[in-house]
């Protein structure tokens, strides 16, 4: 199949419906899924952000902006997948054709193929209506044939070429680099593990306020209020909330009964097993939901000093802890890497340093196709900060270091190097990565200073 170049948009569309760019079509949850697309080819673009303001923006009402944000992202999530599909039918490549024309393509592939509500003639149909409403009419033929071309052929996928790695990498849609990454750190099943995690909606744990109520106490509040949700422990305190769920809307949150916060963060938080009366320090604290927990097993007794780089992200540490009545916590700006000798010494630290972030694709999609060059520098800032940490640590005091990707790279070697450089000064009392399908991906390791 060939793309003509594009040219002015025309008015009428195939079924005969008129389209003016600035009208009907803005309210559609096609052009708002593609326009969110669009846009997240520009770096540093959020998903979250990016489709939420579009929806809004775009005045689509709850069923529409479902359905938006449902096609943004299994479109964001199968990219890989889809553009193999496409492949096979755009004879010139896919680097050949237009950006909008490709989200168009890419969003049609994704309703014939994960759209349960959507019947295959509406999906090509609304993609070559969506063609001519982004302004590239004259490939709207083209679009109609790729797509009929998939139908025709039985939505065949064509196999893969290469090896494990290549077709894990479509099949999942992740980079080949990660895949192979995971593949020669944790072994085939594990990497499996990881692969089936990236996809899909994440389930929404939250941290009860154990200074306000008990664990079985909220889950009883969050049903008053319409929520289901069960005990997750182990960890002590931890939820898991089922269905849609906005947790931040609910009174019980305004009421400073809970945060959320995953499963694997909440364990990472318990392992410092910080104690009423500490001093501890959590030099990467913001947005502040490890500080919380850790300030709640201090039963709100003793001092955490919570740092963060910027000035206004240790303002959202300040005002959860406000929030959820954590009155020790006391947040300020500071960088990690460089050691300030006004803060003391303290019994705990916790390193949990900015990452890749490869542990919460299934949160971020957009995480799994940053370039590797551009997480490469990483080790030596995760170093930085963590041989820095060691020094506010008195001695026999217990400091972890954590992250939430699943690169040996950010992790084991991190923590490798400083027992390396560091003369037996400290010893690993716990390791542990969480491949789990019931966590985010984690990193946690637990050193004691001797
Ligand atoms: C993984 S996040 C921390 C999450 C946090 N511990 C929590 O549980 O909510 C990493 C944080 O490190 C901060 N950061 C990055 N570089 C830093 C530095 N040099 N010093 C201090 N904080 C830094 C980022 O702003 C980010 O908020």
């Amino acid at each position: 199949m060939k793309e003509k170049p594009d040219g002015p948009p025309e008015r009428k569309n195939i079924v005969g419906r008129l389209y003016k760019k600035d009208d009907c079509m803005k309210k559609d949850a096609r052009y708002t899924a593609a326009q969110a697309l669009l846009r997240m080819e520009s770096a540093g673009a959020y998903s979250n952000l990016t489709i939420d303001s579009l929806i809004e923006k775009n005045g689509l009402d709850a069923r529409e902006g479902a359905f938006a944000a449902a096609l943004f992202y299994t479109v964001l999530e199968r990219r890989l997948t889809i553009d193999h599909v496409l492949a096979a039918y755009c004879a010139r490549g896919l680097a050949s054709l237009s950006k909008p024309v490709l989200q168009t393509l890419r969003l049609g592939v994704c309703q014939l193929v994960w759209m349960d509500g959507v019947d295959d003639y509406a999906a090509v149909s609304e993609s070559v209506n969506l063609t001519r409403a982004l302004g590239c009419a004259k490939a709207s033929g083209f679009v109609n044939g790729v797509l009929r071309a998939f139908l025709r052929a039985d939505k065949a996928v064509l196999p893969v070429k290469g090896g494990t790695a290549e077709r894990l990498s479509v099949e999942y849609s992740c980079p080949v680099w990660l895949v192979e990454a995971w593949l020669s750190a944790y072994g085939e099943a594990a990497a499996l593990r990881v692969l089936r995690a990236s996809l899909g909606r994440p389930p929404i744990y939250l941290r009860a306020n154990t200074l306000r109520v008990s664990a079985q106490q909220l889950c009883e509040r969050l049903a008053a209020e319409g929520v289901a949700a069960q005990l997750a422990e182990p960890p002590a305190g931890c939820l898991l909330a089922r269905g849609r769920v906005e947790p931040e809307s609910l009174a019980s949150f305004g009421e400073g009964l809970f945060h959320v916060q995953d499963r694997a963060s909440q364990l990472c938080a318990a392992a410092l097993g910080a104690l009423p009366g500490e001093r501890v320090l959590d030099v990467c604290a913001a947005p502040g939901g490890k500080s919380f927990t850790i300030a709640e097993h201090m039963e709100n007794s003793g001092e955490l000093v919570a740092r963060d780089l910027h000035q206004k992200r240790a303002r959202m540490v300040q005002c959860g802890a406000k929030r959820l009545g954590l009155s020790i916590i006391h947040a300020s700006a500071g960088d990690a890497a460089v050691y300030d000798a006004s803060l003391g010494s303290f019994d705990r630290v916790l390193c949990d340093v900015p990452c890749s972030g490869f542990g919460v694709i299934r949160r971020k999609p957009e995480i799994k196709y940053k370039p590797q060059k551009s997480v490469e520098g990483l080790p030596e800032i995760q170093y930085k900060i963590l041989k820095t940490s060691t020094h506010y640590l008195k001695s026999g005091g217990t400091l972890v270091y954590s992250t939430c990707t699943l690169l040996p790279a950010e992790n084991e070697r991190v923590v490798q190097r400083l027992l390396d450089e560091t003369n037996g000064a400290f010893n690993i009392v716990e390791q542990r990565v969480y491949t789990g399908e019931d966590t985010d991906g984690f990193f946690v390791s637990v050193l004691k200073k001797r």
